[in-house]
């Protein structure tokens, strides 16, 4: 197989997505994009394994939606990817060319889970299906689960047919290698309609991949159910797709392990809302608690109504502000959402920032990124823009820092 010239250097590419974050490594060259029709001009689909299958547009000046496959990727597994020729092209340096060593520096551990043997087990839970239960002592903030996705799939199909878009994934599964295909056919479907299709609606989460919205397949956390007030949370890593499962708080045998598929600050009726996506009624221990439902309502509530007051210009006194955070951490606290602290720390930095407190500026931008960094990831985007915040922070001139000294 011929391999399609190279361009320059990575850095330079115009489909080169992954931001800033992703070293320059010499060896590292523009990706080719491939379709359909550069596998005939080219007589190769470098770096994929099988050649793609590509469907055009509904309206002109859209891009072609592929199936691509890869059997081999950095952490030796393969993966379906339903996307444009541009994704694809910037997802296969992401799949193929990693300096891991470099982001595990980054990072500041190795892509490996905590223990060697799985401190849990898939059950039987009425109810719910299957599920996840612990099965030994697991320590708040241990990775228990990591993998990359098997399957991907733009969120946005609106420009392709509906029918092309299923055929296009009965494709990418079929594609699969034999491992995957297993674990995909495996896992629960809620609808009625096309195996696949079912499957990604009732399984997936949303990932970013090279800026652009997917769903993605990672069939052990798939197992994971829903809970409102979770024990667990995911951290997913848009530079290398590892998407891990870490441990909220110190979780006993016996508990099941959970995931809040929704956002974490929102209320119970959106909640619901949002849980007909994946067909089903929380039947979680807040969900089923009346006037926990409530309380929760309330505090949930009372967050918001502190971050709009904070909005106010004339509320932005240091008392107000002190204050104002002591109860934002109190109610966090409650909630079980220190997930959202490092977005809140952000949101209270900037507050400073705008007061001309830079000391305080400082101090919470810190704490923004700490936080940050262990609950939404190393290279995450909001990472990414809390470390930009304390960056224009330093640069700002005497005059801003004399003011607070
Ligand atoms: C991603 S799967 C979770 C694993 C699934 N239970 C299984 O058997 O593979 C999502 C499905 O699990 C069930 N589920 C998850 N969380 C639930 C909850 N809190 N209450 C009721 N059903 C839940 C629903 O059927 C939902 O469509």
């Amino acid at each position: 197989q011929s391999h399609v010239q190279r361009g320059p250097v990575s850095s330079q590419c115009s489909n080169n997505f992954a931001g800033p974050l992703t070293p320059t490594p010499n060896h590292s060259t523009c990706p080719p994009l491939v379709d359909d029709e550069t596998v005939l001009l080219t007589g190769s689909w470098h770096p994929w394994s099988i050649p793609p299958t590509c469907t055009k547009p509904k309206t002109k000046g859209r891009s072609k939606l592929c199936s691509f496959t890869t059997s081999n990727h950095w952490a030796g597994g393969g993966v379906s990817i339903i996307t444009t020729p541009e994704v694809a092209a910037g997802v296969a340096s992401q799949l193929h060319d990693h300096n891991i060593p470099w982001l595990e520096k980054e990072r500041g551990s190795p892509f490996k889970t905590d223990s060697t043997a799985a401190p849990f087990e898939v059950r039987e839970l009425s109810e719910k299906g299957l599920g996840v239960v612990a099965t030994k002592f697991i320590r708040k903030n241990q990775v228990l689960m990591l993998g990359l996705p098997i399957m991907l799939q733009i969120s946005n199909s609106g420009p392709w047919g509906v029918y092309d878009v299923l055929k296009l994934l009965h494709r990418a599964g079929n594609q699969l290698p034999q491992k995957e295909q297993g674990e995909m056919l495996r896992l629960a479907r809620k609808g009625k309609g096309y195996i696949i299709d079912d499957i990604m609606k009732t399984n997936s989460f949303d990932v970013t991949v090279a800026g652009v919205s997917h769903s993605g397949l990672y069939p052990e956390i798939a197992r994971i159910n829903h809970a409102c007030k979770p024990n667990c949370f995911t951290r997913y890593s848009p530079n290398t797709l590892v998407m891990e499962v870490v441990a909220y708080k110190d979780i006993q045998p016996g508990e099941e392990l959970s995931l809040s598929y929704t956002p974490l600050n929102v209320l119970s009726t959106d909640r619901r809302d949002m849980l007909k996506f994946w067909g089903f009624n929380c039947t979680c221990a807040l969900c089923n608690d009346p006037d926990a439902i409530k309380t929760s309502d309330r505090q949930r509530t009372r967050i918001q109504d502190i971050l709009n007051e904070l909005d106010d210009p004339k509320n932005h006194t240091p008392g107000k502000v002190r204050a104002a955070t002591a109860e934002v951490e109190d109610l966090v606290a409650k909630e079980g959402m220190t997930g959202q602290i490092g977005d809140l720390y952000s949101i209270i930095a900037n507050v400073y920032l705008t007061m001309g407190e830079m000391e305080l500026a400082r101090s919470y931008g810190k704490l923004a990124i700490t936080f940050l960094r262990q609950y939404a990831g190393f290279d995450s985007l909001r990472t990414q823009g809390a470390m930009e915040f304390m960056v224009r922070l330093e640069k700002l001139g005497p005059e801003a820092w004399q003011r607070t000294r």
